[in-house]
């Protein structure tokens, strides 16, 4: 651990980030897959292929329902592979499904398009917990809710695109056409992958031979990070984080499936708009991610931050099923401003929690088995929504849209306690999801004592070894002063081996 933090930090800042512009483009293609389906909406029920309802919804549930075993499996294969040749092999999985459900689409056949979309779901959410492993190993300790951020944005410019232009594009030039532009897609984040590979080993070789230089030791990128760590047993602050996880996502997922119908029925709003309205939701997340991603890192605050995104939805929700046209309680506000609004909040719901949810866990668990991590609060995710989007599809039959917002509405009061609980938890405890990152990184190297030992005699001042971090944060401020000193350890460190 001690050396998979300092072969981390010891990575130059140009590298990171020609590594993040790869990374980010691995799930490029594959949210642009995903959200097809959606953004064809009608065009596949009343085209060609003439999909019933329940069809049509069982191309998402052949997408979910197996990622809740098979992406837990494909984060322990990342931690015992390591993520250059799984990120490769996913992404190929992830092509070659989007190409059977092309043709599945092409010859007519809806078993082919189930094929395709289970193979496609499994190679996609996979690698969407590659891309959050590499992250994690990249940007630990310095830019990493900001290189998540930036990471959600590329994603979400892949659905945007595809609500935006699938529509008039499949119209003019054909479904088929529409699956096969997925496909392209596709294949460029899967040269993405292959640079990324490129870059990744190349630094490895730079770093192996720094290192060697300081220390004999093993000190393989691949060696010291991926190899899968018995201890895997993660803290309850890593649990709680997943709990909260999942039952938010089951919202946003869920609202976003139903939204257009919602809009177009409950609200009389033209399908084009509603759609504007449901995307609205993504795009308010994408331009925010980083730009909160990077105040994150700098002040701490993420489950803070959950917590306040997962009151402003249920808030949102609470305000959307008390204003359907039959029984409007907010008379003073035009029906156009309060859904404009709700979208509106809902996308800010959606960037805080997705901006800081994923860099909490990263945080929560140790690094060598972040992947099986990830795998397990996206497997709980997948079974979260899954579970969601049955349930409100029974209550919408039965009972009608709006009974459905009110079940959205008990899950978010029921992850705003979970996140409550994590908070207080982790206050209590290892003090860590709402620390900036700087700080997280002195935690880091405070724990590292064979690394820091006589760095820090050099200094002359600390000579007390870690109990807990937050003592140790504590004994540090009093004697190296505040915040603004953070990174003195490393840079001086650094100074030492050579290093800038
Ligand atoms: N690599 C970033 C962490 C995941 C972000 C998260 N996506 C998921 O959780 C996927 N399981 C869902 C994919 C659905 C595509 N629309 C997110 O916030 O998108």
């Amino acid at each position: 651990m001690a050396q998979t933090t300092a072969v981390a930090s010891l990575s130059r800042r140009r590298q990171r980030f020609v590594v993040l512009f790869f990374v980010c483009l691995f799930t490029f293609g594959s949210y642009f897959c995903f959200d097809t389906p959606g953004a064809l909406g009608s065009l596949l029920e009343r085209g060609p292929m003439k999909l019933s309802a329940t069809e049509f919804n069982l191309l998402y549930s052949v997408y979910a329902w197996p990622n809740v075993v098979l992406v837990f499996l494909g984060g322990f294969f990342i931690d015992t592979f390591g993520s250059r040749p799984c990120s490769v092999v996913l992404s190929l999985i992830t092509l070659i499904g989007q190409l059977i459900t092309t043709t599945g689409v092409f010859c007519k056949s809806f078993k082919l398009l189930l094929v395709g979309r289970f193979l496609f779901g499994s190679g996609s959410e996979s690698l969407n917990v590659c891309q959050s492993t590499i992250v994690s190993h990249w940007f630990q300790g310095s830019e990493l809710a900001m290189a998540f951020g930036f990471s959600l944005t590329v994603s979400r410019l892949g659905s945007i695109i595809a609500f935006n232009i699938l529509p008039s594009y499949s119209e003019r030039f054909g479904l088929s056409s529409a699956f096969l532009l997925g496909g392209l897609l596709c294949s460029v984040s899967f040269v993405a992958t292959l640079c990324f590979v490129y870059v990744d080993r190349k630094a490895e070789e730079e770093l192996n031979f720094t290192m060697t230089q300081i220390d004999q030791g093993n000190t393989s990128l691949s060696n010291v990070e991926h190899k899968f760590s018995s201890k895997a047993i993660f803290p309850l602050s890593f649990w709680l984080g997943s709990i909260a996880g999942m039952s938010v996502y089951a919202i946003f997922f869920s609202f976003i499936a139903i939204g257009t119908d919602l809009f177009q029925r409950e609200f009389d709003v033209a399908g084009s708009t509603a759609g504007f309205l449901v995307s609205l939701i993504y795009n308010v997340s994408m331009f925010l991610a980083p730009v909160l991603g990077k105040l994150l890192d700098l002040y701490g605050y993420r489950g803070i931050t959950i917590g306040l995104a997962v009151m402003l939805t249920s808030l949102s929700l609470h305000i959307l099923s008390n204003s359907f046209h039959s029984m409007n309680v907010f008379h003073s506000f035009s029906r156009m401003q309060i859904l404009y609004s709700c979208s509106i909040f809902l996308g800010l719901g959606l960037s805080g929690i997705s901006s800081a949810l994923w860099p909490s866990l990263a945080i929560c668990v140790n690094p060598q088995s972040l992947a099986t991590a990830i795998g397990i609060a996206q497997a709980l995710q997948n079974l979260g929504t899954s579970l969601t989007t049955f349930f409100m599809g029974i209550i919408i039959d039965r009972k009608g849209y709006r009974q459905s917002l009110r079940f959205l509405e008990m899950i978010g009061m029921f992850s705003c306690c979970v996140v409550f609980v994590w908070n207080i938890l982790d206050r209590f405890g290892e003090d860590r999801i709402n620390k900036p990152t700087e700080q997280l990184e002195e935690i880091e190297e405070l724990r590292q004592p064979l690394a820091l030992e006589s760095e820090i005699q050099l200094q002359g001042k600390l000579m007390i070894v870690p109990v807990t971090p937050r003592v140790v944060v504590l004994v540090r401020q009093r004697l190296l002063g505040p915040r603004g000193e953070s990174g003195v350890v490393r840079r001086n460190y650094y100074a030492k081996i050579g290093i800038q």
